[in-house]
């Protein structure tokens, strides 16, 4: 295998150099070589990403026609006769390696795990379905246990790994679901629902690939360290196709990672913020009286004062606003109607005639004088989302009556009030969903673009056929969401020489082929809004546990969030078995969780081993917790620490252990998290500091069930206070 791989390699080399090398002149000579250096680049980084493990499994089947030994790996090979030598892990035909159980052995009679190092078989595990040999109890559900076991017992390197050679039965379920629909994998601490969400990319880019390599899967994680803790896994499984992104950058050129405190956080969560957008909106719209506090538009011109009759200005404002267009969009009539107004009143002034017909004439004449234009863009100004929103937010008295509009108590509307620095670093994660919103009422007045693409239209009647294909696809034929042609308009390629995940990177209505959304519990009913708007097709995976929110407006309950966007479309998986931690530590992590979601059935945990968590208590304080850390990075050897406490903690932690790193670098050897910080990750070893803490917080409970389940190996819980009575079963 590895021999073809080395063809494979070369051959590709040598159509790369043959494609740059191509000389023809002409756009479409060009085109076709940008195209073919493109695809061959693609192709020799596939090649480059499968040296490791390229085959790491084996299994035995048994046909009619005798018995047949398939090869199971990171991509399919065929030799130079056509016949298949190595099978792609994401082909149906490798699905019993994952699928085979005892109880259901899927016509395997062997299963074989290989390891591979350097391109030699260093060991080799072999599971045999005796079918008639077995009993109950010995048809444990583990896929391949003695290399999962291997897999699950290594260090963290502070980055995630790709699991194909140990994908378990429930997770492969999860994998290979259909493409459209939403998919909703709930799943405790530890049960691999990121990483098979990750494979389930990957999977989806080679079954779909049609569909999905032009449009891209997005994936929505909880915050910067979380993506680059799983930056590794889609590149090393081959695809390039996926835009990792939090849900504070969502819209371009905003960076968001900074929150809201509690209450202003829950208060931008609920969609009831909609109305305020919507208000805030209509109130940059005005008459005279509201801009000016005078009756009549009143404007000094070059030739003296215009007077635009009140009534007038009002019936402007009232027809713009009844068009139902962008405010961008609408300002253009209101504008236009203004100015031919104020070209009236300058005729009268000069007691001259003005013909119909030079009427828009005269008008952009008087839109180039200053004054004019100030006037106008007090009644209706060209808005972005950020000026929108951040002259809102600065002026408390514009919130108290666009709050009072939306239904809003004057309290509610205070709480948003926050002075204008003018600087982005001003944006919050929770603003970002508001960004959106303001966006879609904004609209833009594209008009001249949109002229030029009617002209394209037989371009355009090829992008129809193809998002007709999309939404047949997906199963969502024209619903009233989005029709083909809406869909086509938003396709638009941007040009060639950019890889999809650049495209879509950078643009505001780029719509995905699939969304995945991972913490997905901690997005609020508006993040929810930013994110559909992203996949008209409702194509989705949402991984998450309702147990860990911690967030003001977080889940409670998936159907509840998802259905609305999803009628009948939403599909629940569960996952029940806790790869990461140990079992003992898991016993302590469930009576927190009986404490925080006494409906949650707790995990069985494949490790049974480990040293037990324990209690240390700080009697003198933070300055015991530097030698804590080093006994227990003593006791890991290769591996990371972490100490996790609550944000009203972690500036004293810090402190107290000069040499830890934050979330920026979870590389380090040692890193102190706050609980927040800490989701999504993994760590030999565990110490949390201050319980208490944790649990003072709103949904404190769910953080402290977070922070305990973050170990791989070892737990140590350091307390300055008492043990809170949740926690007793460490003081016995
Ligand atoms: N089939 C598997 N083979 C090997 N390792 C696995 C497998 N499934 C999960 N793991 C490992 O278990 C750990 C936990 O997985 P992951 O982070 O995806 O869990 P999670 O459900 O997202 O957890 P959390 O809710 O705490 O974020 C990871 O190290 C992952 O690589």
């Amino acid at each position: 295998m590895y021999e073809r791989l080395d063809e494979l390699r070369a051959r590709t080399e040598l159509r790369l150099s043959d494609a740059q090398l191509q000389d023809r002149s002409g756009f479409a000579a060009l085109v076709e070589r940008e195209t073919r250096t493109f695809e061959h680049a693609r192709e020799r980084a596939r090649l480059g990403a499968v040296e490791e493990g390229l085959c790491f499994g084996r299994i035995d089947l048994v046909h009619d026609d005798g018995p047949e030994a398939r090869y199971i790996g990171r991509i399919g090979l065929r030799d130079a006769d056509y016949e298949t030598i190595l099978v792609d892990w994401r082909a149906p035909a490798a699905r019993p390696f994952y699928a085979a159980t005892p109880g259901d052995p899927n016509g395997v009679t062997r299963r074989r795990h290989l390891r591979v190092r350097r391109r030699r078989v260093t060991g080799l595990d072999d599971e045999v379905f005796d079918l008639d040999g077995l009993g109950d109890a010995d048809r444990r559900q583990l896929v391949g246990e003695a290399a999962l076991l291997a897999a699950l017992g290594g260090g963290r390197t502070g980055r995630m790994g790709d699991i194909v050679a140990t994908i378990q039965t429930e997770q492969d379920r999860v994998i290979r679901a259909r493409l459209d629909g939403v998919l909703v994998v709930q799943g405790g601490p530890g049960t691999g629902k990121t990483v098979a969400a990750l494979h389930r990319a990957a999977y989806l880019l080679y079954t779909h690939r049609d569909v999905l390599e032009r449009r891209g899967v997005l994936v929505v994680g909880p915050n910067p360290a979380f993506l680059r803790y799983i930056g590794d896994v889609l590149p090393s499984l081959g695809e390039t196709d996926a835009v990792l992104r939090t849900v504070g950058d969502l819209f371009p050129g905003v960076s968001a990672t900074r929150h809201d405190p509690y209450r202003v956080a829950a208060l931008k969560g609920d969609t009831r913020v909609t109305a305020l957008v919507r208000a805030a909106v209509r109130d940059r719209q005005r008459t005279p009286r509201e801009a000016f506090g005078s009756d009549d538009l009143l404007v000094e011109a070059d030739a003296g004062v215009l007077t635009v009759p009140g009534e007038a200005c009002e019936r402007i404002v009232r027809t713009a606003r009844g068009l139902r267009l962008g405010h961008n969009v609408a300002r253009k009539y209101a504008v236009n109607a203004l100015l031919a107004e104020l070209a009236r009143a300058e005729a009268a002034l000069l007691g001259r005639a003005l013909p119909e017909e030079d009427v828009r004439y005269v008008g952009e004449r008087l839109w180039a004088e200053d004054p004019v234009r100030d006037a106008l863009d007090a009644l209706w100004p060209l808005l972005s989302p950020r000026r929108l929103l951040r002259e809102l937010f600065a002026d408390a008295e514009a919130l108290a009556r666009v709050g009072g509009q939306a239904g809003y108590s004057p309290a509610e509307a205070a709480l948003l009030h926050r002075p204008a620095d003018g600087g982005a670093a001003d944006w919050t994660v929770e603003d970002v969903p508001l960004l959106d919103e303001a966006a879609e009422l904004l609209g833009r007045d594209d008009s001249g673009r949109r002229a030029r693409e009617r002209r394209a239209a037989a371009e355009r009647a090829e992008e129809e056929r193809y998002a007709q294909g999309v939404l047949e696809f997906t199963g969502l034929f024209e619903d009233g969401m989005m029709s083909a042609a809406d869909l086509a308009e938003r396709h638009r390629d941007r040009g060639p020489g950019l890889t999809t995940a650049e495209r879509a990177g950078g643009d505001r209505e780029w719509t995905y082929g699939h969304v995945i959304v991972d913490e997905a519990q901690e997005l609020s009913p508006m993040a929810w809004r930013t994110v559909m708007r992203r996949v008209p097709t409702r194509s989705l995976t949402v991984v998450g546990d309702l147990a860990q929110t911690g967030s003001a407006a977080g889940a409670a309950s998936w159907t509840g969030v998802l259905e609305p966007y999803a009628p009948g479309k939403v599909h629940v998986e569960r996952l029940r078995v806790n790869y990461r931690t140990p079992a003992p530590i898991m016993a302590v992590a469930a009576d927190v969780l009986r404490a925080a979601a006494p409906d949650e059935e707790p995990l069985e945990s494949v490790r049974e081993d480990g040293a037990p968590p324990r209690a240390v208590p700080l009697p003198a304080g933070l300055a015991g917790l530097a030698g804590l850390v080093a006994a227990e990075r003593a006791e890991i050897g290769e591996g990371k620490v972490a100490v996790i406490t609550a944000d009203a903690r972690i500036g004293a932690v810090r402190a107290a252990l000069p040499g830890a790193a934050g979330a920026r670098d979870l590389e380090h050897d040692v890193v102190a998290l706050t609980a927040t910080e800490s989701k999504g990750l993994e760590f030999d070893a565990v110490v949390v500091v201050d319980p208490d803490a944790l649990l003072a917080a709103p949904r404190g409970a769910n953080d402290l069930y977070v922070a305990l389940t973050r170990a791989t190996r070892r737990l140590a819980v350091a307390h300055t206070g008492p043990l809170p009575p949740v926690l007793s079963r460490l003081a016995s």
